[in-house]
């Protein structure tokens, strides 16, 4: 594992003990896990019961401007209050006079994207597997008028037993009325729907959307709409320009990713539609899956079946 070495310029160093004023709990700084937007990310180990966290930690100095303050509330306000199995749990939040903390749970297998980037294209039970329960979770999601908008490889987390956690509510929306749609987005999504570079008005339609972009991108083994510049990027999105080569992929997956990139929102089926279509349903869905496919196609023949 390659040791992360922070970049603390221009920053306060955060204390090797930081301890939440409300509460008075200490937790422990651990190793460094990343950057994560405006955020250094650390494991934070409760110093009473040893449990680790993942901690979200955002210096005050760069929420200077109150849109920015909001977004941060916004998203702590979303995530606190979802629960589920597949999505990232949420376990506190508090600040001190340099920095915001979230304590997050910890998932030691980082994200789809570092498998994505290990295995490239993965097998379709693979695929069945992570996709059925990152579309579980948003099923929840949707069903508590909340839309992610941001469902990217990098987002969906891994626990040790491989289990999907969505996570990063940073561009999470709610929508107030039935038939609502949002007219702005703060921040640029990565697998963004025509919807939004159009500014036409979007909703829950712009998360199935992202989700045709991730099983394109888990079968193929690149993005559907990808090149080198981002500009060119957002006209093959404005003009649905993709390539699904008709080998590689099965039909019903062929099937699945032409309904999800549908240019029309209303088009692309629901989550729950989603759950009930035939590369869901029919096809062998492995019960888990090793830690060995971090690394390596796995041998279904091997694998307890279902
Ligand atoms: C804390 C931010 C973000 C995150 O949201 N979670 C849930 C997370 C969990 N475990 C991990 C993790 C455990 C072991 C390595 N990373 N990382 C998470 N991240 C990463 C940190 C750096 C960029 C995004």
């Amino acid at each position: 594992m390659t040791s992360r070495k922070e970049d603390t310029r221009g920053k306060e160093p955060i204390p090797d003990i930081v301890v939440d004023p409300s509460t008075k709990k200490k937790y422990r700084k651990g190793k460094f896990l990343g950057k994560g937007g405006f955020a250094r990310c650390y494991e934070l180990t409760d110093m009473e019961t040893n449990e680790i966290f993942a901690g979200k930690i955002v210096s005050k100095s760069l929420l200077t401007k109150p849109h920015q303050r909001d977004k941060m509330s916004q998203e702590i306000d979303i995530h606190r209050k979802v629960s589920h199995r597949h999505i990232v749990g949420f376990h506190g939040f508090f600040e001190d006079n340099d920095n915001v903390y979230i304590l997050l749970e910890l998932c030691r297998r980082r994200s789809l994207m570092e498998l994505h980037k290990r295995r490239r294209a993965i097998t379709e039970p693979e695929c069945r597997y992570f996709v059925r329960q990152v579309v579980l979770a948003c099923d929840y999601l949707h069903k508590n008028n909340i839309i992610h908008r941001d469902l990217k490889l990098g987002n969906l987390f891994l626990n040790d037993d491989m289990e999907i956690k969505i996570g990063d509510f940073g561009l999470a929306t709610r929508v107030s009325f039935n038939g609502e749609r949002k007219r702005t987005m703060c921040g640029t999504p990565n697998y963004i729907a025509p919807e939004v570079l159009a500014k036409k008005g979007h909703s829950f339609e712009v998360d199935s959307w992202s989700l045709g972009c991730i099983v394109y991108t888990l079968l193929l083994g690149k993005p559907p709409f990808e090149t080198s510049c981002l500009k060119d990027t957002y006209t093959r999105i404005k003009m649905n320009e993709y390539h699904l080569p008709s080998t590689r992929v099965s039909p019903s997956a062929r099937c699945l990713i032409k309904r999800l990139l549908q240019a029309t929102p209303a088009s692309r089926p629901n989550m729950t539609q989603i759950l009930e279509h035939d590369f869901l349903t029919s096809g062998f869905l492995p019960a888990g899956l090793p830690t060995s496919c971090l690394t390596m196609a796995p041998r279904f023949d091997m694998l307890k079946q279902a």
